[in-house]
């Protein structure tokens, strides 16, 4: 099933796949046995219990967008995010954008589709929503939309992090849509086009393309690489432990009253993190096992077993010191570290050009789903502030914080409930 000419009313093709969404009781597929039907073809329900794209199994790309909104009237903004839920729904489910198509229209009007996704599957696409601070609130202190009351205490701008070399032109915004599909071209479609449906109401306030998944969502899933050559992911908060995430992830009714439209949603950390390859590079193996704690080939901890063995923390190595050093990046952000707080890691590779030296400008854009960012994330990014060895070859130059509201359900659209 492609999108384009002869692709609309093929649709119900994929209704297998969708049938299959009681698999997590959640409204959703997101088991990639279940969801696949060729290559390409993978697809996720838009509408569910929670939003796809958080633990929907981590697709390999990303064009994420920030936006600001350009209008005062909450009006505007609410028919917005009507025509965004629909085009959403449509494209998710391998569609175009608009109603009519890409070349279906009349020819002395412009295509409500752009049509660079003519002929390509669904592969996988996820669109998930998320609200800033600059919504409830802009940086004058104004209630543009009638919303103040409604801001929940965690939603703020994060605190500045040593070691933060932020870039305004990189960091927050008022509304967010994180793209991810198993085709670049498919990604970049779908914020395009819901940038040219927002255009009067919303403007792109900073976009990031990323590739190479850097996290692992399902047990199902094998572990990626970040651009140090580590495999990155493996000891995430996965779809399959209900435990965690309902600890550490989604939202819960009561977690705050202003906020109660948040409950089944979840906060989204997004930091854009440079890694100063070529600095990496010149380390020795071992050194470079030693700041992340982990054996290069295999992920496994450095206290030895595989990949999947809890580190042992405590086992003595030469010298007096833990065979884990005290300053390796795993112990330093580990749950034992920081009173049991966890994170749902769904990041990206990225590499944006060169820099003004000649070096890659290329890192980690850090995403990171929590129930909480104040008790689960800026806890972790302060210890390793203080005294993480991976911080040395470490650059923030983007950040910015969004409450993604829980799942659409039938007949609503995006963010519904705050608005009610
Ligand atoms: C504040 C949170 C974190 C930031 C920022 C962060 C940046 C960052 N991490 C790596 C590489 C690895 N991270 C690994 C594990 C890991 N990282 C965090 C948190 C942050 N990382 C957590 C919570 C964990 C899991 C710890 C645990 O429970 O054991 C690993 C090891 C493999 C893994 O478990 O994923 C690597 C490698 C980079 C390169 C980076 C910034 C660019
Ligand atoms: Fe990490």
């Amino acid at each position: 099933m492609v999108r384009g000419v002869s692709r609309r009313g093929l649709l119900g093709g994929g209704a297998a796949a969708v049938g299959l969404a009681g698999a997590y009781g959640l409204g959703r597929v997101d088991d990639p046995a279940t969801a696949t039907a060729g290559a390409g073809e993978e697809r996720y329900p838009f509408r569910g219990e929670h939003q796809a794209g958080i633990v929907t199994p981590a697709q390999d790309r990303l064009h994420f967008a920030a936006f600001d909104v350009t209008t005062d009237s909450r009006d505007e903004l609410v028919a917005l995010l009507q025509l965004w839920t629909a085009a959403a729904e449509r494209m998710t489910g391998g569609g175009a954008a608009g109603p009519v198509g890409p070349v279906e229209g009349a020819a002395d009007l412009p295509p409500d589709d752009t049509g660079e996704a003519i002929g390509l599957p669904a592969s996988g696409l996820t669109l998930t929503f998320g609200f800033g601070p600059g919504l409830f609130r802009d940086a004058a202190g104004t209630d543009r939309f009638g919303l103040a009351d409604r801001q929940p205490a965690s939603l703020k701008d994060l605190p500045h992090f040593p070691g933060d070399q932020l870039v305004g032109r990189r960091t927050g915004g008022d509304l967010c849509v994180q793209a991810c599909a198993q085709d670049p071209q498919v990604a970049v479609h779908a914020i395009r086009n819901l940038a040219r449906i927002g255009f009067g109401t919303v403007a792109i306030r900073w976009s990031q393309l990323g590739f190479g998944r850097t996290s692992s969502t399902t047990a199902a899933q094998d572990t990626p690489r970040n651009l140090f050559g580590f495999k990155d992911g493996t000891a995430n908060v996965r779809a399959e432990d209900d435990t965690a995430l309902g600890e550490h992830v989604w939202v819960g009714a009561d977690d705050d009253a202003a906020g109660s439209w948040l409950a089944g949603g979840s906060y989204l950390v997004a930091r854009r993190i440079n890694m100063t390859i070529e600095t990496w590079d010149r380390q020795t193996l071992a050194e470079q096992e030693g700041i992340v704690g982990r054996a290069k080939g295999t992920g496994a901890p450095l206290s030895g077993g595989e990949e999947t063995t809890p580190p042992d923390f405590a086992m003595p190595g030469s010298n007096d010191q833990p065979v884990i050093p005290v300053d390796a990046h795993v112990r330093v952000v580990h749950p034992s570290s920081n009173g049991g707080a966890q994170m749902l890691r769904r990041g990206y590779n990225f590499v944006d050009g060169t820099n003004e030296l000649g070096g890659l400008d290329a890192g980690l854009f850090f995403l990171a789903f929590v129930r909480d960012p104040e008790t689960d994330f800026v806890p972790v990014q302060l210890a390793m502030a203080r005294s993480d060895a991976l911080m040395e070859y470490l650059r923030t130059t983007g950040s910015a914080l969004f409450a993604v509201p829980a799942g659409v359900g039938e007949g609503e659209h995006v963010g519904q409930a705050l608005f009610t």
